[in-house]
Order: C-alpha cells, then sequence, then structure tokens
C-alpha cells in the first residue's frame, strides 16, 4: 500500500483532475487550469526527488492530466498509470525531455509538453556567466577575497583568459546555442565556429551582418564557420559551450579523446544535460591541465558530483539553474500548463514551438492551442 502524498487542492469542484508533482512559480498557471474547471492538485510533499511510487499514488484512480519534472522518470510504468487513470496528457516544465520515455507515452496514447523559448535567452545567459566566470577565475577570486588572503595588486594574481578576438565554438547551435553564439559575439566581438547537425541559417546572417557593421564603423569584422566536424570546434575554439539535446548522439560527446584535442587553455561550458560530458574523464583533465577551466550547471548523476570535482579550482559549478529567472520559471508553469489543458481542451498543437510569446502575456487571454508538444498526439474529446 503506497504511503499516501501530501497535496494541496485548488477548485475542488473542478471536472478535471490535473495534477502537478512539484509546486511551480507564479499563479498565472494555477489560474488557467481552476478557470477551466480544471481540479488542481499540487504535490506539496517535503521531497525533492518524488520517486516512481510517489507519481502513481499521485495519479491515483482519475487523472486526467499531469504536469511533472526533469528529475522524474516518465516511462511505461507512470503512462500507463496514466492511461488507466483516463489521461491524456503530460508535460515536463522543462524543454528537454531526456526524462521522458516518449515510445512509452506514445504506446499509451499519452501527450508529451516541454516548454521551449522561454527559457532560451535565461539558459544563454547563465552559459556566458559561466564562460566570464570560468575565464577570469571569478569563483576562485571570491574565495580568495573571503578567506582574507588578499594583501594588495600583483601583476600575476588571478590572471585569466580575454575574450575579445578569441574564438566561441557551439555545439549544438539551436534556439539556446544560437542566443548564447549572438552574447558572445555581439558582447564579446568573438569570431563563431559551430557544430550541428543542421545549418544555422539566422546565426550565420547575423553573424554576417554584424561583421558588415564593425567593418563599417573600422573596427575588426567579427567571423563565422560552420564546422564540418565537432572535432575541428574543439581544436580551434578558445571558448566551447555545449547546448544539444542529450540523446544517443550526444552521450558522452565530451570524452577523453576529444578533451586531449582541445586547447590546453580553453574554456568549456555545460548548461544542456550532464551525461554530455564524460565527468570521469573531465575531472582527469583538469586535473592534468590546471589552465583548462570549466563552467558547469549540470552534471552527469545530478544531484551528486563525480569524485575530485568539488576540489577543483579551475571548476565553476552551479546547481542547474540556467533556467532560474522569475520570469522564465514563471513562464515555463503557463506553458507546461497550456499543454496539459490545451489537450483536455482538445485544442490543436501550436504551429510553431519557437514562438510561443502569445502564451505568455499576462493579462491576455492565450490562444486556444497546445504550446508544444512533442509527439503530435491527438487531442481528447470534450
Ligand atoms: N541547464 C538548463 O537549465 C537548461 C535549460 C534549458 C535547456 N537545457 C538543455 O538544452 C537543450 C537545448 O535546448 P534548445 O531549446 O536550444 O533546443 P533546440 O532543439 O533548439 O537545440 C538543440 C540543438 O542540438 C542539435 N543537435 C542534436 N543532436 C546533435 C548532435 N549529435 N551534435 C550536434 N548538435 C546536435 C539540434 O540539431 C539542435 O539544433 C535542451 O534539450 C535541454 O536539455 C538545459
Ligand atoms: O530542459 C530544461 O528546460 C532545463 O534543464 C530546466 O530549465
Amino acid at each position: 500500500m503506497a504511503k499516501p502524498i501530501s497535496i494541496e487542492v485548488w477548485n475542488p469542484s473542478g471536472k478535471y483532475r490535473v495534477v502537478s508533482t512539484k509546486s511551480m512559480p507564479g499563479t498565472r498557471w494555477i489560474r488557467l487550469l481552476t478557470d477551466n474547471d480544471c481540479r488542481l492538485e499540487i504535490c506539496t510533499e517535503a521531497k525533492t526527488i518524488l520517486s516512481v511510487d510517489d507519481i502513481l499514488a499521485l495519479i491515483g484512480d482519475r487523472c486526467d492530466a499531469v504536469i511533472g519534472q526533469l528529475t522524474e522518470d516518465w516511462g511505461e510504468v507512470l503512462f500507463s498509470a496514466l492511461k488507466r487513470a483516463g489521461g491524456t496528457a503530460f508535460s515536463n516544465m522543462a524543454v528537454g525531455y531526456n526524462n521522458v520515455d516518449v515510445e512509452a507515452a506514445n504506446r499509451n496514447g499519452i501527450a508529451v509538453g516541454n516548454t521551449p523559448g522561454v527559457l532560451t535567452e535565461t539558459t544563454a545567459e547563465l552559459a556566458a556567466s559561466l564562460t566570464l566566470a570560468a575565464a577570469r577565475r571569478i569563483v576562485e577570486a571570491d574565495q580568495f577575497m573571503r578567506a582574507g588572503l588578499y594583501e594588495g595588486w600583483l601583476p600575476h594574481l588571478f590572471v585569466g583568459n580575454l575574450l575579445k578576438g578569441q574564438t566561441v565554438g557551439v555545439i549544438g547551435a539551436g534556439r539556446i546555442g544560437s542566443a548564447y553564439a549572438r552574447m558572445m559575439i555581439e558582447g564579446f566581438k568573438m569570431n563563431l565556429i559551430y557544430y550541428d547537425l543542421y545549418q544555422a541559417t539566422r546565426l550565420e546572417k547575423f553573424v554576417t551582418a554584424y561583421g558588415q557593421f564593425l567593418k563599417a564603423n573600422g573596427e575588426q569584422p567579427v567571423t563565422w564557420k560552420r564546422a564540418a566536424t565537432m572535432e575541428d570546434v574543439l581544436r580551434e575554439a578558445d571558448v566551447i559551450s555545449l547546448h544539444p539535446v542529450l540523446d544517443k548522439t550526444t552521450y558522452h560527446l565530451i570524452n577523453p579523446e576529444r578533451l586531449a584535442i582541445m586547447k590546453k587553455d580553453a574554456v568549456l561550458v555545460n548548461a544542456s544535460r550532464g551525461p554530455v560530458i564524460d565527468e570521469v574523464a573531465l575531472v582527469e583533465h583538469l586535473k592534468a591541465n590546471p589552465m583548462f577551466r570549466v563552467g558547469l550547471d549540470v552534471f552527469e548523476d545530478e544531484p551528486y558530483m563525480k569524485p575530485g570535482l568539488a576540489d577543483m579550482k579551475n571548476a565553476v559549478v552551479v546547481p542547474h539553474i540556467a533556467s532560474a529567472s522569475k520570469w522564465t520559471r514563471e513562464g515555463m508553469a503557463t506553458l507546461a500548463a497550456l499543454n496539459v489543458l490545451g489537450k483536455i481542451k482538445g485544442y490543436p498543437v501550436w504551429g510553431n514551438p519557437n514562438q510561443v510569446e502569445p502564451f505568455l502575456k499576462e493579462s491576455a487571454t492565450p490562444p486556444p492551442a497546445c504550446p508544444s508538444i512533442v509527439n503530435g498526439m491527438p487531442s481528447s474529446k470534450l
């Protein structure tokens, strides 16, 4: 018998039962659901990561939809339970959905939503922050100050890397990778080399136009290059930021062989998913190459770090906070709620998951659509 899970209930007489496995920022998402005849149950269990059994208990015998988190394991067990409970929709409160077995959702006829776009700039800004923190040794210097070790200016004190005119390498030049690239190019006049399975045409056009603008103003123009191989990026770039999805093709994309071809004083940033880097190999590389620096938002075995990483002065580590701005987190909650609400109401899927702004206007009624469904499941009946 599963242990009862503590919940908070909104609009108890609502016709559709929607469960959120976590409390989420803002109140608009709650209003949107309760104004549309949903009884909303928010899990209030004081436990950071819910187990599959916890979520089974939340789903219960009758449940129309669930809003879940990237820390949860959404596979056959949960999707079949949701189907048995009469459910048709699930949304991650995240753009990444590597925690979701989409095939299992398909087998059970469950629509799977995610929250693209609203976190693009916020995540890119954190990647840029990690780049600067690593390149300019901000955390080490902060710790030095707080330890009372500063005795006065010295020519060699915390010398780091200049970004201006250097080359930024982006692996995965999708929404976030392209936004990050623009920040580093506009902000620091870096040249771009990128690797993606697809051509980032808009990004290339931007760099070309910005280069022409700089030239017309008597400055050194910036340049771009689409690399034929990932290795080309790793060899040439001074700063490399990882922004691909996590799947079989990107698991341990950064491995010992690839670390070995990177510049000895390169900066590597990861705000995608932890398993994109072989973290054990990274720790060895950091030990052997003190001038090599990393900025990490994500880890291979979250919430843990591989042994030795926490001791490395050439690593800046933060706890998966790349999308953590108020506007973004409230927007993610809104998109997740509208994904499941749209399915419950039988709305179609919004045509362009890269343009979700119409759903985010605080005072406007959102369009009658599911902002982003990744498996194209047909809507349930009204
Ligand atoms: N740290 C965080 O808090 C945080 C926040 C948001 C997103 N993310 C992660 O970032 C990822 C990217 O988000 P996005 O909105 O930019 O997605 P996106 O789909 O726009 O971009 C992903 C890009 O990766 C590319 N790609 C896929 N396989 C590749 C491969 N083998 N080699 C090179 N490129 C490859 C795709 O072609 C695409 O352009 C998400 O899937 C998520 O895992 C993390
Ligand atoms: O994929 C995502 O959205 C992040 O990891 C959390 O914002």
